[in-house]
């Protein structure tokens, strides 16, 4: 057998982490070598020999996590939300100083969820308006989720790309709010509620008609493959990788 990977689990105590901790310790190529949460030191990471490290915490911690990650020369997965686009830049910069290592930044580790935003930024160009309903758990700190940001701005590139006007709306009187935020031009509207995990809608309208995209994730479990798949495949994809897209042939 082929040596095991050394993966860390970083937010190791959270509702993602410990599916992760979990997910790591089941697969036979993965061997786990640390569990960390708040408060631990991320010396740890490199006395443990941790060669990767997911990511599964706060949108506050992450970028430091990360950061320190790559500057040891560790591969990083990353589910935690908060990558903007200033973020992104910064570590696209320090990535370039340590040129073998990879780093994915996954805002959807759910391969249906990484289907559905790709099958509605293939949609985005034929339709006359566009809106994303993210419903997810109310725990959750962030709104819109980062899936739904994502969605948003892959389905906004692929209408400008084509020339597509914005979404038609005579809203000129609102409660702030009702319009949902405006992501690059596409609204999108974030429910709250106990019982769900996490779900996503892209409403497409056009005359007479209207597309529904909707993925749900109905356990944590769903998420899994996509860690999985982003350790196995981090060291092949040195550099930035946004979307575990980036990992997938979709277009094969
Ligand atoms: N990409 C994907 O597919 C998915 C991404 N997510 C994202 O993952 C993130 C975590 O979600 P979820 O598990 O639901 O959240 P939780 O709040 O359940 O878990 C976060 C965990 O991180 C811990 N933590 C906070 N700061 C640090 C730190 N500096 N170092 C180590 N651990 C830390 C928290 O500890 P404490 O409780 O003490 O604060 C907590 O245990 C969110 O950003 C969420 O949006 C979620 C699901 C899927
Ligand atoms: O916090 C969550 O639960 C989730 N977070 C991610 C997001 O913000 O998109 C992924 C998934 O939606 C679950």
């Amino acid at each position: 057998m082929t040596e095991q990977l050394a993966v860390a689990v970083l937010g190791a105590g959270g509702r993602m982490g410990s599916e992760a901790v979990k997910a790591v310790e089941a697969a036979p190529d993965l061997k786990l070598v640390a569990a960390l949460g708040r408060g631990d030191s991320l010396e740890t990471l490199v006395s443990a020999g941790a060669q990767y490290v997911v990511d599964l915490t706060v949108p506050d911690s992450t970028e430091a996590n990360v950061r320190f990650a790559v500057e040891h020369g560790m591969h990083a997965v990353v589910g935690t939300t908060g990558w903007d686009a200033e973020r992104l830049e910064r570590l696209g910069a320090l990535l370039e100083e340590h040129p073998g290592t990879a780093v994915l930044i996954a805002p959807n580790f759910a391969l249906g969820s990484v289907l559905a935003s790709a099958f509605a930024a293939k949609a985005a160009r034929y339709f006359e308006s566009v809106e994303v309903i993210e419903l997810h758990h109310p725990d959750k700190i962030d709104a819109p989720s980062g899936t739904a940001v994502r969605t948003a701005q892959l389905i906004a590139d692929a209408r400008a790309e084509a020339g597509v006007a914005p979404s038609p709306d005579a809203t000129t009187k609102e409660v702030p709010g009702a319009r949902g935020a405006d992501i690059d031009g596409v609204r999108v509207h974030s429910v709250r509620l106990r019982g769900l995990v996490a779900h996503q809608e892209v409403l497409f309208g056009g005359a007479g008609e209207q597309l529904t995209i909707r993925h749900d994730s109905f356990d944590r479990a769903s998420f899994m493959p996509g860690v999985l798949l982003g350790l196995r495949e981090a060291a092949a994809h040195p550099g930035l990788t946004v979307g575990l897209d980036g990992y997938l042939n979709l277009n094969a």
